[in-house]
């Protein structure tokens, strides 16, 4: 993954274990909020992603490419691939309970992503410095281990609430998040 120093951890960042009440290993992640661009199921041309946490600390998950996420005819867009990586990253902070936005995100695109192809997401922490958790991404094409065709390296800061209430509608995420009071 090419890389800036942005997204580096700096020496000593260590990830956290996860908290507990955190997903158990296994465990599928639902979706955060319905109209989430990213893995919401009331979207209507989203990405769908479904996912879990095979180990507690990491996330993995599916994206089929449709007809809704081109760019050039027949291939995914660069950005909607992005917003796949963004959202398998946001999932995989989201195991650490607080609430993260991304601050900075960074994408290698190595493989063109044609419409039909199921894309396997993987998501991990490198390491939380104070507020910034430093995170990563791969997409593989066809299978868990299928040739690479999207990295990506993350900078999220965490927030406060107030950020969601004061830029956002905090009542509707209340309303997804009645079981579950963390990152909306
Ligand atoms: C399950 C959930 C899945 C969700 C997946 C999707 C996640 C998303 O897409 S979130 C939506 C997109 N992101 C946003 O809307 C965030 C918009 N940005 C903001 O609100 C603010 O800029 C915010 C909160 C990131 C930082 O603002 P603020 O809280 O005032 O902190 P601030 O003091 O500026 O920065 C804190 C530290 O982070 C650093 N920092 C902040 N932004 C960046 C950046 N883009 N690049 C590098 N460093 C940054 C600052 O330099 C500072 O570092 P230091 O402490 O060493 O001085």
């Amino acid at each position: 993954m090419t890389r800036s120093s942005l997204t580096t951890p700096p020496p000593g960042a260590a990830a956290p274990a996860p908290p507990p009440g955190a997903p158990l290993p296994g465990a599928a992640l639902g979706s955060h909020y319905g109209h989430c661009f990213g893995c919401g199921t009331e979207h209507p041309t989203g990405l769908h992603l479904t996912a879990r946490t095979p180990d507690g600390a990491t996330v993995e998950a599916e994206f089929t490419v449709g007809e809704a996420h081109q760019g050039a005819p027949k291939l995914a867009h660069g950005g909607v691939l992005a917003a796949a990586m963004d959202e398998v990253i946001g999932m995989s902070v989201y195991l650490f309970h607080k609430p993260y936005v991304t601050g900075r995100l960074e994408t290698d695109y190595l493989l063109p992503v044609p419409v039909g192809t199921t894309l396997h997401l993987r998501a991990w922490c490198n390491g939380i410095s104070g507020r910034k958790a430093y995170l990563e991404a791969e997409g593989r094409i066809g299978a868990p281990d299928g040739p690479v065709a999207v990295r990506a390296a993350a900078l999220f800061i965490e927030v406060s609430m107030e950020h969601f209430a004061e830029h956002g509608d905090l009542a509707a995420i209340a309303a997804e998040h009645q079981d579950f009071e963390v990152n909306p």
